[in-house]
């Protein structure tokens, strides 16, 4: 996935997440007032059945009272109706277990029958112009008593309906509360997971950038390290970027070192060339009096080579030089280093090596040529100057020991090899 789309895909996914939250929570209000709404319409008819007893038990109460007043016995009959609509309430009061306890129905059915039943035999008593209260002391009581009962079981029923109202309200708003509690705390989860995903993907863009901007500027300033590659694990942009300047580097690792090379090498033989054997002469002067060890120079120079020139022209003289390169590398060591350092000059540089060895090998090398075919130039010498690296030793010293020493053998007619002694004498 590349970083434009996770880029893109943080907020589009917040987005869609909360706008599905959103809806749930919509979906969830509705329902809850519906819940709410379908609650009170449950209970307010039980609440109206319960207030409509309590109205007719109020009735029959005075009914049997103006009956009895009036001495109208008709009028005791006309409670039954009321009797039986109270009934057929509390029928439908007990239809609800779950909101009406049924024991407290029961109880209420026993009590109001108990009063109807006592009150209609009071009632009836009354009429017949008994009305003598004293002796009908037990049965008023007995009336008043359940009268008290039904009233209050009638009222607590009421209050038992009312208080369940409240609950099954207060527990729908609860659970409603508690979804938008959950709901909440997820978008903010959410939102703290978008912060630290966005965060993260932000600061490790940043880093990758910064690792290709450093290695761009140290190339641009000339210090490139192309011992190791930038890495980058995802086929993002970045990681593109990163792959064509991995591509660019190799590209330049591969000029680089073919310019360091054939600006160190002598083009001609293919030797180092001055300014490298310059160097690479003054580090080792430095290694082997840190090391403590032994260093041997011998400077190689072909003789008459101006007349090789002259005679055969230069290509023969260019012909003569490779060729005597050839002789010089074959002759020597791996670690001895050979450069090309004049026309028709040559200097090895021998670390690690006693002199008696480096005469034996300037001597070979000089029997090496001059038994050599140059081809149309034939036999050709060179002449050869040593010295060795002493305490405090410069590149300028050794060498200008070296050349002396060079001077003397072709001084003493070439094709020798020349060794300068003299610190080992004094
Ligand atoms: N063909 C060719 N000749 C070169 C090259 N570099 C230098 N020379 C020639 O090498 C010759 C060196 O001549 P001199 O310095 O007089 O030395 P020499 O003739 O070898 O004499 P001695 O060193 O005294 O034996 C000159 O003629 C240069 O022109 C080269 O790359 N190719």
């Amino acid at each position: 996935m590349t970083i434009f789309q996770k880029m893109l895909m943080t907020p589009f996914l917040s987005l869609t997440i909360y706008t599905g939250l959103i809806l749930f929570g919509l979906q969830e209000y509705t329902d809850n007032n519906k819940e709410i709404e379908g609650l009170s319409e449950k209970y307010l008819t039980l609440l109206d059945l319960s207030n409509e007893n309590l109205r007719l038990f109020k009735q029959i109460v005075v009914q049997f009272k103006d009956a009895v007043l009036a001495g109208e016995r008709d009028w005791v009959t006309n409670t039954n109706e009321f009797k039986i609509q109270i009934n057929t309430n509390i029928d439908r009061l007990a239809a609800s277990p779950e909101i009406l306890e049924s024991a407290l129905i029961s109880q209420l059915r026993h009590d109001f029958n108990q009063y109807y039943t006592n009150a209609l035999t009071l009632s009836l008593v009354l009429l017949k112009n008994d009305r003598e209260f004293s002796t009908h002391e037990k049965l008023i009581h007995t009336v008043e008593q359940y009268s008290n009962l039904t009233t209050s079981h009638l009222k607590h029923q009421k209050e038992q309906i009312k208080i369940r109202l409240t609950q099954a309200i207060e527990h729908s708003n609860h659970k409603l509360n508690q979804l938008l509690a959950w709901g909440t705390g997820i978008a903010i989860l959410l939102l703290l997971i978008m912060v630290s995903v966005t965060t993260q993907l932000s600061l490790s863009t940043k880093r990758s950038f910064t690792q290709v901007i450093d290695r761009m500027k140290a190339l641009a300033e000339g210090n490139p390290d192309f011992s190791r590659r930038l890495q980058h694990p995802h086929n993002d942009e970045l990681g593109y970027l990163i792959h064509w300047f991995n591509k660019l580097s190799d590209t330049l690792e591969h000029d680089y070192s073919k310019i360091q090379k054939i600006s160190i090498t002598d083009k001609l033989t293919q030797l180092s060339n001055r300014t490298h054997s310059d160097e690479f002469l003054r580090r080792q002067l430095t290694d082997s009096s840190e090391n403590n060890s032994q260093l041997v120079i011998i400077i190689a120079d072909i003789d008459h080579f101006k007349s090789i020139n002259d005679r055969y022209g230069h290509l023969t003289g260019d012909h003569v030089l490779r060729e005597f390169s050839m002789i010089l590398k074959h002759c020597t060591r791996v670690q001895d280093f050979i450069g090309r350092w004049g026309g028709e000059e040559f200097i090895i540089v021998m670390p690690d090596v006693g002199l008696d060895q480096a005469i034996k090998n300037a001597e070979r090398l000089r029997t090496t040529i001059e038994q050599h075919d140059f081809g149309e130039a034939g036999q050709v010498t060179a002449s050869f100057g040593i010295s060795f690296g002493i305490e405090g030793d410069t590149q300028e010293g050794i060498m200008k020991r070296a050349d002396l020493c060079l001077y003397k053998a072709k001084q003493q007619g070439r094709n020798q090899v020349v060794v300068d002694y003299r610190k080992i004498t004094d």
